[in-house]
């Protein structure tokens, strides 16, 4: 297993940072390993961000010392989307077939997660997201079909996309995580435009069919003071609570966003207004 840690910042002290402070600090670029576990740990809300490429064998998703948990799932629940070919997830002995970009909800107290692959030559690759949970609730699969849709931006602004709310209220009951995969159309590079923060809680980005030589430079930090990071295929990037979270392509692409904290409304964001980005 591929394991990190990552402390919370400031914004006090993110103002002060380099490049490659801000790069050890807030990005993860150690994802999708073939036959490996990844796994970040993030001090803000105890979020976990993490891959399964199980080529040549199954993945048991193990507890790390961190945890102090007999199982991984013993107080977390997990969101998983497969942005491989197709593979499946067994909880607790039961299996459940994940296509491309299909999703899982695996509630806590489940005790056994192994990941697998249909055809080794072409893997599974398996995205996640964990959360603290307080309470068990069931396992659910969401496919691209059950998403909420929403249609945001326009061609004439570079940012028309479409959100896939896939784990979700109203989709999938969860204690407090999120997640989805938004894509933007051809000719659209802009996701989240106008940016906006929510003190309320921290966020992930998971950059995901950016073009072979392209690249989205992905920004953050107070509204009033905002950084830049360069992102490439299959890296994440962790958003504090007080940070916009942005970015903007060579082309366009796609990215799965995860998210945990005080509450589970979407909707609850403080937009940034572009004219008053710096
Ligand atoms: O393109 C978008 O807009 C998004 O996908 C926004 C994320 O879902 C988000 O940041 C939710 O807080
Ligand atoms: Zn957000």
């Amino acid at each position: 297993m591929i394991y990190s840690k990552r402390y919370a910042s400031s914004p006090k002290e993110v103002k002060q940072m380099d490049t490659d402070t801000l790069r050890e600090t807030f990005l993860i670029n150690d994802l999708m390993q073939e036959d490996e576990i990844s796994l970040t740990y993030s001090h803000y809300d105890r979020y976990i961000a993490g891959s399964a490429v199980p080529k040549k064998k199954e993945l048991k998703l193990e507890t790390v010392d961190l945890l102090k948990a007999e199982y991984f799932l013993e107080r977390r629940e997990l969101g998983i989307i497969n942005v491989g070919a197709k593979g499946s997830v067994s909880v607790d002995g039961e299996t459940y077939t994940l296509e491309h970009k299909e999703a899982l909800y695996i509630g806590c107290g489940k005790k056994d997660v192994v990941f697998k692959s249909e055809d080794s030559t072409s893997p599974a690759k398996f995205y996640f997201n964990s959360a603290p949970a307080h309470k068990e609730l069931p396992t659910k699969k969401v496919g691209m079909q059950e998403a909420n849709k929403l249609e945001l931006g326009s061609l004439e602004t570079a940012n028309h996309r479409t959100v896939n709310q896939l784990i979700i209220g109203g989709i999938v009951e969860t204690c407090q995580l999120q997640m989805g995969l938004t894509e933007l159309k051809t000719g659209s590079v802009w996701n989240t435009m106008p940016a906006h923060v929510h003190d309320r809680r921290m966020e992930i980005y998971f950059y995901l069919d950016i073009p072979e030589e392209q690249a989205v430079c992905h920004f953050m930090g107070e509204p009033q003071e905002t950084r830049h990071v360069w992102m490439h295929n299959h890296q994440a990037i962790i958003s504090p609570p007080w940070s916009i979270h942005a970015g903007s392509g060579t082309s366009n692409y796609s990215f799965i966003w995860g998210m945990a904290g005080e509450n589970l409304d979407y909707a609850d964001m403080d937009i940034a207004k572009i004219k008053e980005l710096r």
